[in-house]
């Protein structure tokens, strides 16, 4: 039986890694393959006809919008060659899934130290980890600099929590044992830290108990989509842009949905500039809602949609996770 590709933020250990895990299971037939970058979970999926699906972090619970992925979503959208149909753009590639994972970040060394009291033998102290995950420990970093109060620290971006570990091992190898100048840190799940054979210097760092982040599912449009039983609650994304001097525009959008009974469950905007309007500051905006598609008439209330947007895009319909949401 052919495999079914899946790619993912790698290396493995990602959270991305644990996302694409929960949504796709152990089974030999599924191959996992992971990306060096969040734009390349995009890319790979829709120049690589091999590759199934594609696994991407959307949102977290502490610190809100994973931007990258919401800025990939928007520059479809708005890319020049975008297949349109009327105001309507038609993506390469569409959403056929969500997955949430409890992100529980650990401090990770590949010293030889067991905790955090031994950091203020250092002078310089580098923690690697995914920009995202600065917003979900910042008062941990605090407390750890307060602690250290002498010692020098420096936050490092990686395009990934589980490649910051991979780093920060490199980079401490490079020390001499004895060296107690810098320390090579990394902020990582746990699965990442047994995966590198780094020491765990302290679990569960993140802020915010319950610390949970949202992941698409993304498949390329002309696929058949995983089959979804008929009495699954469903979540559609809609990406849109308005006239944005027509006051009240963009209220006229809400309310068809609220007309027809939508219930919208988020609503986001990602800034853009485009050369060919004279505004310099414009947005996209991101709804997602559901919808009873037996009451709600899906044609009329597309159709309005598309009145009153200037651009419009359906990223997908798919099943709301039962698992999280039960
Ligand atoms: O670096 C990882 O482990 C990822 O899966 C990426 C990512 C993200 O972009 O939000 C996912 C979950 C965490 O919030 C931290 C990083």
């Amino acid at each position: 039986m052919s495999q079914t590709r899946v790619i993912f933020l790698g290396p493995k250990g990602t959270y991305s890694h644990q996302a694409a895990l929960q949504q796709f299971g152990t089974d030999s037939d599924v191959e996992y393959i992971p990306t060096q970058s969040i734009p390349q979970c995009f890319d790979e999926l829709e120049h690589d006809k091999e590759i199934a699906y594609s696994v991407v972090p959307l949102e977290n619970s502490t610190n809100g919008q994973v931007v990258f992925s919401y800025d990939l979503l928007r520059d479809r959208m708005l890319q020049k060659d975008a297949k349109q149909i009327g105001k309507r753009v038609i993506p390469d590639l569409k959403v056929v899934g969500e997955q949430y994972v409890s992100i529980t970040h650990c401090l990770l060394s590949a010293a030889s130290i067991t905790s955090v009291d031994q950091l203020t033998q250092y002078k310089h102290i580098k923690i690697y980890s995914h920009p995202q995950v600065w917003g979900q420990v910042t008062n941990y970093i605090n407390d750890l600099k307060t602690k250290c109060s002498n010692v020098k620290f420096e936050t490092i971006d990686t395009s990934s929590t589980s490649g910051a570990v991979v780093i920060a091992k490199e980079e401490q190898e490079k020390l001499d044992p004895s060296n107690k100048d810098t320390i090579n840190l990394a902020v990582a799940s746990e699965t990442a830290g047994h995966l590198n054979k780094v020491n765990i210097v302290q679990h569960a760092v993140n802020d915010k108990l319950g610390n949970t982040t949202r992941f698409l599912v993304l498949q390329r449009q002309e696929e058949e989509a995983p089959s979804v039983k008929d009495d699954a609650t469903k979540v559609s994304l809609l990406t849109f842009t308005i006239e944005q001097d027509e006051p009240g525009s963009l209220v006229d959008v809400l309310n068809i949905l609220k007309d027809h009974s939508v219930n919208m469950s988020s609503i986001h905007s990602r800034p853009y500039n485009s050369a060919s309007s004279p505004r310099k500051w414009q947005y996209v905006f991101f709804v997602e809602y559901t919808m009873d598609t037996n009451k709600t008439k899906m044609d009329a209330f597309y159709n309005q949609i598309a009145d009153k947007c200037f651009q419009w895009c359906l990223w997908g319909t798919f099943p709301r996770n039962e698992r999280y949401y039960q």
